[in-house]
């Protein structure tokens, strides 16, 4: 077997963790192979909204579907949620924080208006925005290591950030400040990893064995809610889905770019019926965007 992966060290460390958890439930031995992405080579543009369009996870992709690797590792939240037919995703494991984190020198409060924020996302601008905090946003791209290398070197004064991205690299000691979910809430899949293969793969059923059934219930209903909103949607969403027990809560938050709050909402239901969830908090959205 062959997983394919990106060259970056978060990469390689995801793709690591997935095939030591495989390694357990599979006796073939697992090969790595580096798959060069645009998303790795574009480094000066804004990133705004391209996630949906695969940016990061295209090329790896392809290189499932002609064969040349058998699996790919990716950020679930990199994933399109209109995932090429050819393709599946055959596992999710259990999920790391999907919490957001501030990487400063200075905390939260003490942050001043017009501290430049480091970011490419437009969801993290309309949360600062919606929060009153007159930063001026810079953009931000390259690894994790460059971004907090940016802040700390002084180049922007802040930077928000994937707790688990920083966990999974060890660099813990960077965060500042953990956000409450409802406060600055996450993308779609946060957090999650996915293990791509051929939608018609032998290996599916056996890489399944690594899913961890809350964790993916949680992004199904999240990712449900994106696909749903669909490429209408070209505002800043958060979402999180969280699994306690049998009930699944899904919360999603509509801003516009400004930080206005256009649609709040939080869905309750059966774990099992996350897709149902999903498509509830679609409905009770769409008529806002
Ligand atoms: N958009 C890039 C990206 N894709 C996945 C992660 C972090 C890990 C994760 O969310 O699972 C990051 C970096 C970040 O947003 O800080």
């Amino acid at each position: 077997m062959i997983a394919g992966t990106r060259g970056s060290r978060l990469a390689l460390v995801q793709t690591n963790h997935v095939i030591e958890m495989l390694s357990e439930v599979c006796k073939d031995k697992i090969e790595k192979k580096i798959i060069k992405t645009k998303g790795d080579r574009i480094r000066d543009s804004q990133l705004y909204s391209m996630d949906s369009r695969g940016l990061f996870t295209r090329e790896l992709d392809m290189a499932v579907l002609n064969e040349e690797v058998d699996l790919a590792v990716h950020s679930l939240k990199d994933v399109p949620s209109d995932l090429d037919p050819d393709l599946a995703i055959a596992a999710v494991p259990p999920r790391e924080s999907p919490a957001e984190v501030l990487v400063s020198r200075l905390d939260w409060e003490d942050l001043p208006p017009g501290s430049k924020l480091g970011t490419s996302s437009l969801r993290r601008e309309a949360f600062c925005n919606h929060h009153q905090k007159n930063f001026k946003m810079e953009p931000l791209r390259g690894n994790i290591d460059t971004r907090i290398r940016k802040v700390m070197d002084g180049e922007v004064h802040a930077t928000i950030m994937a707790e688990a991205g920083l966990k999974r690299l060890g660099l813990e000691e960077h965060i500042k400040r953990r956000f409450p979910l409802e406060y600055f809430t996450p993308a779609a899949g946060q957090g999650a990893l996915a293990v791509i293969t051929r939608a018609d793969s032998e290996l599916i059923s056996s890489i399944g064995r690594i899913t961890h059934h809350p964790s993916l219930q949680e992004v199904t209903a999240e990712k449900t809610l994106l696909r749903e909103l669909g490429a209408g949607c070209q505002c800043p969403l958060g979402v999180i889905g969280r699994a306690t027990g049998n009930q699944l809560t899904l919360y999603a938050v509509l801003l516009t770019r400004e930080g206005e709050m256009l649609r709040k909402v939080t869905i309750r239901g059966p774990l099992a019926e996350a897709e149902d969830i999903g498509k509830k908090a679609a409905k009770e959205m769409e008529d806002y965007i």
